[in-house]
């Protein structure tokens, strides 16, 4: 299999996020491509050479491709499958009904089954609960194409992308781990990746070690937000900042404390740790841990919606319109998946606060919203006829002075940072700041 020549092939299953990186990572180190999706649009955009998703980076890599004819797009699974010699999915993983949804990932696999020939190689990259690569794949490809393992490859790679840098994240980041069902798969898929990843390959034993450390990463994630929420909650009941807290204990390399906020969106962290619960039940062992954490960063919203009902009530505003800045549920990019913002409205919404409004300068409709009965902006017009201004996410387009925003509009009485994001300088008369980690401030 030349790389440097593009004689080999690879199909990627799920040209999202993830996906299209994936894919403009191995046209870049001069393979040939193939993206794979059920999504008729996305299809249709990369056949034009054109990225399938809001990713940087990717417009050059699939237009130079496209001319050079080493790529094109399908939904037919088997087609690809049987022009590829790398299989790559990275389709959506789940949680619905308390239990993975791993669904996607099935369809896919009877896909690549049908297509799938001696000497190939399949790689799982989507987040997965551990045994999923060996008890879920590998019977569905063994018994859809006839072939056993040993005459394909199976392998399991977690993606560590951060959406909005996903394909430097791939191939300059972060090195990337790779874990075989067998001897042999783990060292081919480890020589492909080592000539894709430039911080090079971290081999480990098999593929449920691999599929384990990607969970491992976002629980360990989860479990620090979910302290940093809970010691900023008691500073700001204390009258201290949590920020001069958190810098002051990082000064030591042991120290890690995270940033509080309005909660934990995104298909990652909120997912994983499900996906480890769930496994851990199967072998009768309960994750106390990671499933108080879980909860602290569930409860955030609520939090912070009583921040907003106390700070009305004290400052006695009656009927007030409340803007919440910020859909996406990470600061500069447009993907509102699982954010807190929505259990931040229906929070205000059972308060009985009906007059909402949410501004996200990266997302311009949202129907989920729509169906909340809450309209969604761009521009920061309407936040100046607000009374309350709330900031649910960590845009840096909201990292202004207090005053600042004050003086934008006499309306606006009082500002709830869910992201203790702003700079706390002065509050004007008759108005008040309070943060997640920082005391209320009113004038
Ligand atoms: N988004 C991230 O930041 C991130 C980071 C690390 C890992 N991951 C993992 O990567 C995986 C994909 O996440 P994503 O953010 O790229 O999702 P996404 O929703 O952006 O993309 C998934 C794509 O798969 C397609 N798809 C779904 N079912 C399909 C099927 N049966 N056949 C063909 N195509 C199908 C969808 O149309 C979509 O285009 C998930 O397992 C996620 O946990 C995501
Ligand atoms: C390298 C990397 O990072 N890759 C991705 C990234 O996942 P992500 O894109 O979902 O983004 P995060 O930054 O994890 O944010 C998730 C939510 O948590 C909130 N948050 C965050 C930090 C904090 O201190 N306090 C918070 O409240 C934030 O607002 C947001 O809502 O990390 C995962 C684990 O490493 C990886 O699995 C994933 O590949």
């Amino acid at each position: 299999m030349g790389l440097r020549t593009g004689r080999i092939t690879v199909a990627v299953y799920g040209i999202g996020h993830v996906g299209a990186s994936i894919l403009a990572a191995w046209l870049l180190a001069g393979a040939r491509g193939i993206g794979v999706d059920k999504d008729e649009g996305k299809v249709g955009a990369l056949n034009k050479g054109e990225p399938p998703v809001n990713e940087p980076c990717l417009s050059e890599i699939f237009e130079k491709a496209k001319l050079e004819g080493r790529l094109y797009a399908t939904s037919d699974g088997k087609e690809a499958s049987a022009k590829s010699d790398v299989k790559i999915i990275a389709v959506p993983s789940m949680m619905a009904d308390g239990k993975p949804d791993l669904s996607a990932i099935s369809s896919v696999a009877e896909s690549i089954a049908s297509g799938l020939k001696r000497g190939d190689l399949v790689i799982l990259e989507s987040s997965v609960p551990p045994g999923t690569t060996r008890y879920l794949l590998k019977p569905i490809l063994e018994e859809k194409s006839g072939l056993s393992l040993g005459e394909f490859g199976l392998a399991y790679s977690p993606e560590r992308i951060s959406e909005g840098r996903a394909l430097r994240d791939i191939v300059e980041s972060y090195p990337k781990i790779i874990g075989g069902v067998d001897e042999r798969s783990g060292e081919i898929a480890s020589i492909l990746y080592s000539v894709i990843s430039k911080r090079g390959v971290i081999r480990v034993s098999n593929e449920l070690v691999a599929e384990f450390e990607k969970l491992a990463e976002g629980v360990y994630r989860d479990v620090n937000i979910a302290l940093a929420n809970e010691l900023a909650i008691l500073c700001r009941k204390l009258g201290i900042d949590y920020e001069e807290v958190a810098k002051a204990a990082n000064s030591q390399p042991y120290s890690n404390l995270h940033k509080p906020g309005t909660g934990v969106g995104g298909l990652c962290i909120p997912i994983y740790p499900k996906f480890l619960i769930w496994k851990a039940k199967s072998v009768g062992f309960e994750l106390n841990l990671t499933s108080t954490a879980r909860g602290i960063n569930e409860f955030m919203p609520k939090e912070v919606a009583e921040l907003v009902r106390e700070g009305i009530s004290r400052l006695g505003l009656k009927n007030p319109k409340i803007a919440i800045l910020g859909l996406s549920f990470r600061g500069d990019i447009g993907d509102p998946r699982l954010s807190p913002t929505y259990e931040l409205v229906k929070e205000l919404l059972s308060m009985g606060f009906e007059d909402l409004v949410v501004q996200d300068p990266f997302i311009s409709e949202d129907e989920k919203l729509s169906s909340m009965g809450v309209r969604l902006v761009n521009d920061m017009e309407e936040i100046l006829g607000a009374d309350v201004v709330v900031i649910s996410t960590d845009h840096s387009i909201y990292k202004m002075s207090v005053s600042e925003l004050f003086s934008m509009s006499e309306k606006i009485r009082l500002i709830v940072d869910g992201r203790d994001l702003m700079e706390v300088d002065r509050i004007p008369a008759g108005r008040a700041y309070v943060g997640v980690g920082r005391p209320w401030r009113f004038r």
